[in-house]
């Protein structure tokens, strides 16, 4: 079993002269749900589809569980994936696309799509187009999980679906991934999801990977410093400010360190993913050591 799921090594794309992806550098292990998170165009598409073959680089490399993308039937058996809004085809039957994902795949489990077709109380001479967004959605996941994939890649997978099928979707992704010990890349824009399926987090800006890692080390390695005003740039070497606001008297700061906070004039408190996220989606790409989001208020 390969022990880097995803490996990147400057990797770019570029579309005629606008660049969708940028020197984007990451190592990712196999064994998480990870969940890619960013705004619209910051690259996330572009990234999954590279990952899966679908796309060639501009620049750079990429590896995907030690092996090029798409570069051999043996390579596409590994990597599952689930594109954006879940396709389906609308006038074949659930049993017929079954039946399309054992012809077309090697590795075929043709036992757990159909058991989970039945846990799922689809009927499976439905026709897709018939089904609701939720139940299209589980089709797509049962379809990708039923190719016995050892990377499931999912391209905004719940962005359609209403929040009881978001979770249910989510519930069902995270069994197969423990079941099956499988590996998930996921995207999404609802970081209220990835808060509950993801153990493993990357921030996407403007082309660029901003953050990328574990999400218990990232959420134990930032806090919230409030304390009286002082200059940011004045801070220990090995605080690392992500953002800073500030009123007249008083200064807030989000943080990156491994070590300890003693300074006692900060009151230092926990972040959620959340505050993370957006941090980081404020950062601008060109940040050494300095703040990155002023506030005046
Ligand atoms: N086929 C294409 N031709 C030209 N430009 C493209 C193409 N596909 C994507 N882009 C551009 O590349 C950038 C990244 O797009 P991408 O779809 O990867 O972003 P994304 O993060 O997935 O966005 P969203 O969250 O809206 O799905 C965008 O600026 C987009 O306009």
């Amino acid at each position: 079993m390969t022990t880097t799921i995803l490996k990147a090594q400057g990797l770019g794309k570029r579309y005629g002269r606008r660049w969708a992806l940028t020197d984007c550098t990451l190592d990712i292990p196999a064994g998480h749900v990870v969940g890619l998170v960013g705004p619209n165009g910051a690259g996330k598409t572009t990234l999954l589809k590279l990952a899966c073959g679908q796309l060639a680089p501009t620049a750079g490399s990429i590896e995907v569980l030690g092996g090029t993308p798409g570069s051999s039937t043996a390579q596409l058996a590994r990597v599952g994936f689930v594109a954006q809004n879940t396709p389906t085809y609308a006038g074949l039957t659930i049993a017929d696309h079954l039946k399309l994902g054992a012809k077309l795949n090697p590795g075929w489990d043709d036992t757990l799509a159909r058991e989970r077709i039945a846990r799922l109380r689809l009927d499976p001479t439905q026709r897709a187009g018939k089904l609701s967004g939720g139940q299209r959605a589980q089709l797509a996941l049962t379809l990708g999980v039923a190719k016995r994939p050892e990377l499931l890649i999912l391209d905004e997978p719940v962005a359609a679906l209403d929040p009881l099928a978001r979770r249910e979707f989510l519930q069902g992704l995270m069994e197969a991934a423990v079941e099956q010990e499988l590996s998930v890349v996921l995207s999404s824009h609802l970081v209220s999801d990835l808060e509950r399926a993801c153990d493993y987090l990357i921030v996407l800006v403007d082309s660029r990977v901003r953050v990328a890692g574990e999400v218990d080390e990232l959420l134990a390695t930032h806090h919230r410093l409030t304390g009286p005003r002082r200059d940011p740039a004045r801070l220990p070497a090995d605080q690392h400010v992500i953002t800073a606001s500030h009123t007249d008297r008083q200064t807030t700061l989000l943080v990156r360190t491994d070590a300890p906070i003693h300074d006692p004039s900060w009151t230092v408190s926990q972040i959620s993913l959340e505050d993370l996220v957006l941090a980081y989606m404020h950062e601008p790409a060109d940040t050494g050591h300095r703040p990155v989001l002023e506030v005046q208020r």
